[in-house]
């Protein structure tokens, strides 16, 4: 028997969920797709607390689909949609939120929804220069070419990127003098806390300064209606991570690793820091993946090839994709005109790797 769908549907749908309900009687599973033996879904739950309640849902769904014929591998993502968007303040509705940006955080009870936002979705590495920011632009513009209204949120305070990557310069407006109007470059919309600094100001922020400064991008931008914010990470497992996971309500992690050996084992850290976060991680990307010559077009795999796959294979997470390493891609960032706004091999990999977001429901 072929595995369909429905199938594969019909299989999961008598599974019993805390509340008493079955998952047939719940809205609970989205994107389910069955291909080449592989059945991969999202199980969306209200926040953290509820998807530790259901992994022994996600346990025996996995276990019954994988034993059906024909399936070599399910996947399956728990995601918390960031909240539906609350209105914003207007003047006169409390204290004047002050521009100035490092300031202390403000108490507030646990992760919190970004007006507006669907999706928060992070993207971190463990180890630095793997290109991290270079995917988040590039893949924000394939979002936004794929019709997603998409934000990018640059958080690598110490060495904010974003900017230059999007092309763009100046510093945000406030017309009012409280909300923080966001910058817009290539159908993106984008903030970066280089944007809010002096040039050449050098950030000695540590963990309360760094989680005011994180907490006033997140809530005191005017990001407006955006199917997914990006949120461009420093590299490692440090303060911001920390804030963010406690600060927002974050829909999940994606991880950037090129494949070499010490590269994955930051990464595998990165992974584990997540987990205990209770930040679902929705999959790794291999970036500088194959070199293809520009001259003569021989492929060669500077940093070794389909490390991050059996990376991911071995902690059973999602391999999203893998993007070529070439000079076009240094170049296009370099220029502020990232290279998926084109449609060469690696505008055609980001592409890909929109639609598997999309399709996934997380974007
Ligand atoms: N696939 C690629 N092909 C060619 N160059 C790349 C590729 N990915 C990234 N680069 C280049 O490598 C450098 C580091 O990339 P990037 O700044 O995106 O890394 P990062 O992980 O965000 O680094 P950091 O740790 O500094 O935040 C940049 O010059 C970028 O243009």
């Amino acid at each position: 028997m072929t595995v369909t769908r429905e199938v594969a549907l019909g299989e999961i749908s008598d599974i019993l969920l805390p509340n008493g309900k079955t998952l047939g009687e719940t809205d609970i599973v989205r994107a389910m797709t069955v291909e080449a033996g592989t059945v991969r879904f999202v199980l969306e739950v209200a926040d953290a607390d509820a998807a530790r309640a259901l992994a022994p849902v996600e346990a025996e769904a996995r276990r019954r689909l994988q034993a059906l014929e024909g399936v070599e591998t399910v996947r399956i993502v728990m995601t918390a949609p960031a909240g539906r968007p609350e209105p914003a303040k207007t003047s006169g509705e409390g204290a004047a939120p002050s521009l100035k940006v490092g300031r202390h955080p403000t108490a507030q009870a646990g992760p919190q929804p970004v007006p507006g936002v669907r999706h928060i979705i992070a993207i971190g590495s463990g180890k630095g220069g793997v290109g991290k920011s270079t995917v988040t632009s590039n893949l924000a513009v394939a979002l936004a070419k794929a019709g997603r209204r998409v934000g990018v949120l640059d958080a690598d305070i110490y060495g904010p990127s974003q900017p230059r990557m999007l092309g763009v310069s100046g510093r945000p407006a406030s017309p009012d003098g409280q909300r923080i109007e966001p910058m817009h470059a290539h159908g993106v919309t984008m903030m970066s806390i280089g944007l809010m600094l002096k040039e050449g100001e050098a950030v000695v922020w540590r963990g309360p300064m760094l989680m005011g400064a994180l907490q006033q991008l997140l809530q005191q931008v005017n990001w407006g209606e955006l199917d997914v914010l990006l949120i461009d990470l420093p590299p490692g497992t440090g303060d911001v991570q920390l804030s963010l996971c406690q600060k927002a309500a974050v829909s999940g992690a994606l991880i950037v690793s090129t494949p070499q050996d010490v590269a994955l084992l930051d990464a595998r850290r990165a992974i584990d820091m997540f987990n205990k976060l209770k930040t679902p991680v929705l999959g790794l990307i291999e970036n500088m993946s194959t070199y293809v010559c520009p001259s003569c077009g021989h492929e060669a795999h500077l940093f070794g090839h389909g490390g991050v796959a059996a990376e991911a294979q071995a902690l059973g997470l999602p391999f999203l994709g893998e993007l070529p390493l070439q000079l076009d891609v240094r170049l296009a960032g370099d220029s502020g005109r990232p290279v998926a706004l084109g449609d060469g091999p690696a505008a055609q990999a980001y592409a890909r790797l929109a639609e598997r977001m999309v399709q996934g429901g997380v974007a």
